[in-house]
């Protein structure tokens, strides 16, 4: 900011010059004292004379130059514009000053932030004192000046008007506080005028939202947490006239306890991560300086709410998002963490501890469209299409590769209505031959690449097509890879190899378990019960299990075992600094890694058992939950397939840390999905019928996007069940307002009742600790969970671990991400991708679903990116598209 020796400014560049009188400084820094005389001056001290300086204005800089030098004190200053905020020229009977208010950067203990400094100058006239007040206002509002302007107020737009909506129950309650300690004054600076209203209760601020007039607003700022902004976004979304209405810029002014939007901002704009009052001032500095960006919304179509006294689902519910969808751990924590709200952002350091002490893992099935590297080229013409299958996947998804997965499966892809037409013991001899074959081929080309190194693929289905790609992947093996996703898989490396290796040795044991099942497959066609044959499929998994993950998951155990001891003191040191309710978490910490007590404990997934509302416990489907196994790419996870017991957090010598999930029970099985469903064939889509076809992104007779009252939507369809929890904890009494369908199709995405297309989406089903789906860089202030996001990259950026992951490994990846570097986290359980749409089906019946950090039903969910739908107030960094 200061530079020892700053040059005087040629007269070329001066806009202005002109001699004035000290008349004080103040610098208050970031306390909470304000001054009582204009910027907290005061004339002079009488004991020191006043110092005379010549000031020069430039379009970049205020040069000071003092004319009476003093020893010590620096004789000329540069006030870059860049950190000011604004100037006044206070009325009479204030003598004629000239103020300018003035946060340059300064450090911290942790990070940097912007302080306030107050410099006062007496000038000659309170004309002359004007005419540069509007100089610099000219220069911070972008009006267009030159040397031969006659600066005047009359040329400044007229002033910003901005509606303030304060949560006064956000974060630790203290929005209200910091309205006036920081919020308020630091505005009036900036001469923005505003109105403030507080929310009365939740859904407040979207209801005005949805009525009042927005054009007498130049932005809508939001202080509070996401949440509020959540609420915004969708009264703007939910107006009759959205489409200019969600183009009204909206800013975040952090006082919540996650405050990731903000972190974000914080962060593009250039400062070192901060929390609290020095991320407040920095946001509320860029929010003055009121440069705007475009944002991506999201579209996200969830499940609906079962309604009181009714059996029948209503229609989905759609609503739009700016940050994020979570399931299992983050949205875990997000929501039980309520409970210690009063730490402010540390609730989620101590929620994280407290999940990560007692693991769970929730099956269900993922899918995601990868965005295609369609790109024009230089005149215009689109390039040759290329083979649209996403047929290799990134470099986050090695560890799938590493995996005997022989396929991801789609809903209701054309195997699926193949084998429908096929007697089911037919159907599941081919389903295993096919396996089987397939097993084979990829233990083979493991081999290959073990030897030589080479690619790692993962593809889409469907079988069809198989073969075609298989011979791509071979080729692909010399070194080539990696069509549409983000990044390659080609560097397997050392560990492919040496499980290339390892698989040798489990060929053997592999070979024993298919002739196995071959026996299995023997034994029902001779009439035995089918059911002791799936059990006995049951048994065999489990054995398979316990002997190949004992070789794969202790391999990562021992190693983890490792890294866990050398963090526990780290680990012990955040458990004292958030003074936790700790004993417990301490403990639970202590204890061995969950691939350890998944040894000892046969379950601790969701979707191994089901509870009813008597809390007592039976076993699912069993024959489903082989048909989900057969068809899993994640079969050989430990969690895969679990024998009766007791889930670990239902082990009653074991405490239950949390309430609210038990909450949010349903008494319901696993949603019956039309892929494994063998009652009457599906209604065949478009998608069904040709992978290749793309129609299903025209609307169709009743479906959500032609039309709302559609019967479809209101009796769930005969194939496909809703799996629908009761909306528990701040959710449960909240009035929701369900968007209309035809506001804004989501393009890319069939209806949520609906299998998602076989062609371009990559699918994959197991046992998962996270999915998290983000779209800005942060998911808290001090979490930079998606460093590569930016506010306008059209893109989601998910983020998978799946079980089998051991808690020092989940901790560090935590621990990594404040620092935005857990990317470098090796695991083959943890995975990043980007997509433009995803589909989430929870199978496990319990957990817990957020959007933007709020609840949303438990159940199938989807979503799709609406890019740079909204304006987001983000300072001076980047691209302006407008300025406030
Ligand atoms: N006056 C109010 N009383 C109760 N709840 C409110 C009120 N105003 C808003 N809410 C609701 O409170 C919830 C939490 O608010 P918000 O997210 O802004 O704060 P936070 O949870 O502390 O911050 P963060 O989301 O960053 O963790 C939101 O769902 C919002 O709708």
């Amino acid at each position: 900011m200061r530079s020892p020796e700053p040059l005087p400014p040629s007269p070329e560049e001066a806009l202005l010059h002109g001699q004035f009188a000290s008349w004080g400084s103040g610098s208050n820094g970031n306390n909470n004292s304000r001054p009582s005389s204009p910027g907290g001056l005061s004339p002079a001290g009488s004991s020191a004379p006043a110092s005379n300086y010549a000031l020069t204005l430039t379009h970049s800089h205020i040069h000071i130059q003092r004319l009476s030098p003093r020893p010590g004190k620096e004789a000329r200053l540069l006030l870059p514009i860049s950190e000011l905020l604004g100037c006044s020229c206070p009325r009479l009977p204030a003598p004629p000053l000239l103020v300018l208010y003035w946060y340059p950067p300064g450090k911290r203990r942790k990070g940097v932030s912007r302080r306030r400094q107050v410099r006062a100058f007496l000038a000659e006239s309170r004309l002359e004192a004007e005419r540069w007040s509007a100089a610099v206002q000219c220069l911070l509002r972008d009006v267009s000046v030159t040397a031969n302007t006659e600066f005047s107020r009359s040329l400044l737009p007229r002033s910003r008007r901005l509606l303030l909506l304060v949560n006064p129950f956000s974060g630790r309650g203290q929005a209200m506080q910091w309205c006036q300690t920081h919020i308020l004054p630091m505005i009036r600076e900036a001469n923005i005028s505003y109105n403030l209203i507080q929310t009365e209760r939740q859904n407040h601020a979207r209801e005005l939202i949805r009525d009042i007039p927005l054009l007498e607003w130049d932005g809508i700022i939001i202080v509070s947490g996401d949440g509020l902004l959540h609420e915004v976004i969708n009264g703007l979304m939910e107006r009759p006239d959205w489409e200019q209405a969600i183009k009204t810029p909206v800013g975040i002014l952090p006082c919540g306890s996650g405050n990731a939007l903000a972190g974000s901002i914080n962060h593009y704009a250039g400062y070192d991560m901060c929390l609290r009052e020095p991320l407040l001032l920095n946001c509320c500095f860029l929010l003055c300086r009121g440069g705007v960006r475009p944002m991506d919304l999201v579209s996200v179509t969830t499940s609906p709410a079962l309604a009181n006294n009714s059996s029948h689902a209503a229609a989905p519910r759609r609503l739009f998002s700016f940050l994020s969808v979570a399931w299992g751990f983050v949205s875990d924590v997000d929501i039980e963490s309520e409970r210690y709200r009063g730490l402010g952002s540390a609730r989620f350091t101590l929620g994280t501890l407290v999940r990560i002490a007692s693991l769970r893992s929730y099956k269900g099935r993922l899918s995601f469209l990868p965005p295609s590297d369609v790109t024009k080229s230089s005149n215009g013409t689109p390039p040759p299409p290329k083979r649209p299958l996403s047929r290799s996947i990134t470099k986050g998804l090695e560890g799938f590769c590493k995996m005997p997965i022989h396929r991801t499966c789609s809903d209701m892809g054309i195997n699926e209505q193949r084998s429908l037409r096929k007697g089911d013991g037919e159907r599941e001899r081919e389903e295993r031959q096919r396996e089987r074959d397939e097993r084979q081929r990829e233990r083979e080309r493991r081999r290959e690449r073990a030897r030589g190194g080479g690619t790692g693929v993962v593809r889409a289905s469907s079988l069809a097509e198989d073969r075609e790609r298989e011979m791509e992947a071979e080729e692909d093996k010399s070194g080539t890879c990696s069509e549409s996703n983000e990044r390659d898989v080609c560097n397997m490396g050392r560990e492919e190899r040496l499980e290339g290796i390892q698989d040798e040795r489990e060929d053997e044991e592999t070979t024993e378990q298919d002739s196995c099942e071959m026996d299995e497959d023997d034994r029902g066609r001779d009439g035995e019960g089918s059911r002791d044959s799936v059990e006995g499929g049951g048994v065999l998994d489990a054995k398979e299990l316990g002997e190949r993950d004992g070789v794969d998951m202790g391999q990562e155990a021992d190693e983890e075992r490792g890294g866990y001891q050398d963090r526990l003191p780290e680990t012990r040191q955040v458990v004292r600094k958030n003074s936790a309710p700790s004993s417990q978490i301490a403990d639970a910490l202590l204890s061995p890694p969950l691939s350890q007590e998944a040894d000892s404990n046969s379950s601790s997934s969701y979707g191994v058992e089901d509870t009813d509302l008597n809390e007592t416990y039976f076993p699912l489907d069993v024959a489903r939950e082989r048909s989900l196994t057969i068809s899993s790419p994640f079969r050989h996870s430990p969690f895969s397939y679990k024998q009766k017991g007791l889930d670990l957090n239902q082990n009653a010598s074991r405490p239950r840390p949390l309430s609210l999930l038990q909450h949010s029970n349903s008494n319901s099985l696993p949603p019956k999905l039309p892929s494994l469903s063998l009652s009457p064939t599906p209604p065949s889509s478009p998608s069904c019928a040709s992978p290749h076809s793309s129609s299903y992104l025209a609307p169709r007779p009743n479906t959500p996007n032609s039309n709302l009252t559609s019967p479809a939507l209101r009796t769930p369809s005969s194939s496909f069940n809703f799996d629908i929890a009761e909306p528990a904890g701040p959710f449960k009494n909240r009035p929701f307002v369900s968007l209309p369908f035809d506001q804004l199709g989501d393009d890319l995405l069939p209806p949520l009742d609906q299998p998602i297309p076989t062609r371009d989406w990559v699918t994959i089903e197991g046992d998962f600790v996270l999915v998290l789906a983000l779209y800005q860089s942060h998911l808290g202030a001090d979490l930079h969970a998606a460093p590569q996001a930016r506010f306008d990259d059209g893109l989601i950026h998910l983020t998978f671990v799946r079980a089998g992951i051991s808690r020092a490994t989940l901790l560090r990846l935590f621990f990594a991400m404040e620092r935005g570097t857990h990317h470098s986290v090796s695991s083959p359980y943890v995975s990043h991708v980007t997509c433009k749409a995803f589909r989430l089906q929870p199978l496990s019946t319990r957990g817990t679903l957020t959007v933007d950090g709020e609840l949303v039903p438990y159940g199938p969910l989807q979503a799709q990116v609406h890019p740079s739908m909204a304006r987001l107030i983000v300072g001076d960094s980047g691209v302006k598209v407008t300025r406030l």
